[in-house]
C-alpha cells in the first residue's frame, strides 16, 4: 500500500535544518519510498492514498529514550517528594503490592496511547514482565524498546539479579524476529545493582549484542553515597567495571563535571535527558549545553507518569530548550532545530537505529507525524521549527504512522478504543486506592 503525504512543510531532520515546502513523502507498507515535489509525487505516484495536509507540519515520530510505561497507573499517587523518599516510601511499596502481568500490559497500553496522541513513536522503556510490556508495544504498534530491568532485591517478578538476567534472555528469545520489538539490559542504576551484576551484564550485551539502560547520576544523594560505600563516583566505578561504551544509555545525568562530561564523550555514550522528572523531584539541572558541545549524544525522555506527570515529548522538549538557555547561560543552546534532532534522530542514535528511523529519509521505516499548526497559539507561523518547540502543544499533533500503520488520524487513535482505555484506568484506580 502507498501513501502520500502532502504537508504544508515537511522537516527531514536530514539535512539538518532543512525545511521543505511543496513537497511530499511517499511511505510503501512500512518503510518511505521518496520525498519530493508535491507535483512530482501527484505524477508518479497516482495510484497512492494522497492526504492533504495544509495547515501542517509533517516530521519524524519522536523518540522516548526513557520511560516506565506502566507507571501511568501510579500517576499522581506521591508527589512532590525527593526522588528516595518517593521510591523508598511511596514508589516501591506500591509496586510491590500491585504490579504483575496486567497491570504492566494494562498500564503500558494507557501510556502508549497517551504517548502516541503527543506524536511519540518509539518507546525506550524499563520496567517489570518485560513479555507483558513487549506485548503491549504490539497491540498498540508503537515501536517499543523493552528495558529488561535488574536489580539486586526481589520483586513479584523475580526473585535475585540472575533471577532477572534469566527473565531478560527468555525475552529477547521469544521475540526474536518480531519487527518494532526490541530489548536491552537495563540495570535500575549504581545503589540498587552489585559490582558482579554490572560484569555479568557488560559480558551479556556482548553476548547477545543488546543495548544497555540505566539510571545514572540522577541526584547528588546518589553520587555522596557511592562517594561513601565505593569510594568513588557511580560515573568512575561504572567505567572501571567496563559498563561506559556506545551501548548504554545513561538515563538522568544530571550531576556530571567536566571530567565525566570528557568521559562520556569519549566513551561514546549516549544520554536520555529527562527535564520534567529532574525537576519535579527536585534532582538538580542536567549541563546538555555542555554535554552537547564536548560531542556527547543527548536523547530526551519523559520518565514515568508518576514523576512526571505527563507523558507529553514536546512539552518537556520546550522545557529542555529553555533549562539549557538558562543553565548554560547562552541563549543559543538547544535552539528549535536541535531540539528536534534531540527528540529525533538523537534518540535513534542512542538506540542503535538511527539507520531505520529518527530521520525522514527514503529506505527509513515510515514513522512519522503531522501537527496542525493551523491554531490560534501557532499563528503568525514565521519558522515551522520554532513553532513545533516553542508553542504548540502535544494536542496539536494530528496523525501518526508508526512502521508504515497509521495509528492515529484527525486526533482519532486507529487502533485503539479510547473509552475503554479510560475504563480501565478507572478500575485501577478503584484497586488501588481501595488496598
Ligand atoms: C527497574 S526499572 C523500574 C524501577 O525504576 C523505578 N523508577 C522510576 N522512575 C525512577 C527514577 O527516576 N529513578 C530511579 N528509579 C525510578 C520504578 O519505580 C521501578 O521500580
Ligand atoms: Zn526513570
Amino acid at each position: 500500500m502507498k501513501t502520500c503525504l502532502h504537508p504544508k512543510y515537511l522537516i527531514p531532520i536530514e539535512p539538518r535544518a532543512t525545511v521543505l515546502g511543496d513537497h511530499a513523502l511517499v511511505m510503501q507498507d512500512e518503510k518511505i519510498l521518496a520525498i519530493l515535489s508535491s507535483a512530482e509525487a501527484r505524477q508518479q505516484h497516482p495510484d497512492a492514498q494522497h492526504i492533504e495536509l495544509p495547515e501542517h507540519a509533517v516530521m519524524p515520530g519522536m523518540i522516548n529514550l526513557h520511560g516506565h510505561s506502566a507507571m501511568t497507573l501510579l500517576r499522581g499517587l506521591a508527589d512532590d517528594l525527593s526522588l528516595m523518599d518517593w521510591l523508598h516510601n511511596h514508589i516501591w511499596p506500591a509496586e510491590k503490592q500491585h504490579v504483575s502481568e496486567e497491570f504492566v500490559f494494562d498500564g503500558s497500553v494507557y501510556a502508549m496511547a497517551e504517548m502516541l496522541r503527543g506524536g511519540t513513536t518509539t518507546i525506550n522503556d524499563m520496567y517489570f514482565y518485560n513479555d507483558d510490556v513487549a506485548r503491549a508495544g504490539l497491540h498498540t504498534g508503537m515501536r517499543t524498546v523493552v528495558g529488561c530491568s535488574v536489580l539486586e532485591f526481589p520483586t513479584g517478578y523475580a526473585a535475585d539479579a540472575d533471577g532477572y538476567l534469566q527473565k531478560a534472555l527468555a525475552s529477547h528469545q521469544a521475540f526474536q524476529g518480531q519487527s518494532g520489538v526490541s530489548f536491552r539490559l537495563a540495570p535500575h542504576a549504581p545503589y540498587t545493582v552489585s559490582d558482579a551484576t554490572f560484569k555479568k551484564i557488560v559480558a551479556l550485551a556482548e553476548k547477545h549484542d543488546m543495548g544497555i539502560h540505566c539510571h545514572i547520576h540522577e541526584t547528588m544523594d546518589e553520587v555522596n553515597d557511592s562517594i561513601r560505600d565505593h569510594g568513588m563516583r557511580p560515573l568512575q566505578r561504572l567505567h572501571n567495571l567496563g559498563l561506559l561504551s556506545p551501548r548504554l544509555i545513561a538515563a538522568h545525568m544530571v550531576h556530571a563535571n567536566e571530567e565525566e562530561i570528557a568521559l562520556l564523550a569519549q566513551q561514546g555514550v549516549h544520554i536520555a535527558h529527562n527535564p520534567a522528572s529532574n525537576l519535579k523531584l527536585a534532582s538538580g539541572f542536567a549541563p546538555i549545553h555542555a554535554m552537547q558541545t564536548a560531542g556527547v549524544n543527548v536523547g530526551i525522555g519523559t520518565d514515568g507518569a508518576a514523576s512526571n506527570n505527563k507523558l507529553d515529548l514536546l512539552g518537556d522538549l520546550r522545557m529542555a530548550a529553555l533549562l539549557a538557555k538558562a543553565v548554560s547561560s547562552n541563549p543559543t543552546a538547544l535552539n528549535a532545530g536541535n531540539a528536534l534532532e534531540m527528540a529525533t534522530l538523537a534518540g535513534a542514535k542512542a538506540l542503535g537505529m538511527d539507520q531505520q528511523i529518527g530521520s525522514l529519509v527514503a529506505g527509513k521505516f515510515a514513522d512519522v507525524i503531522a501537527i496542525d499548526l493551523s491554531a490560534l497559539e501557532t499563528l503568525p507561523l514565521f519558522d515551522p521549527a520554532s513553532q513545533i518547540v516553542y508553542a504548540a502543544g502535544r494536542e496539536q499533533v494530528s496523525h501518526v504512522w508508526v512502521h508504515g500503520r497509521c495509528l492515529m488520524a484527525e486526533r482519532k487513535l486507529q487502533t485503539l478504543d479510547e473509552a475503554q482505555l479510560k475504563d480501565k484506568a478507572t478500575w485501577w484506580h478503584q484497586k488501588i486506592a481501595a488496598a
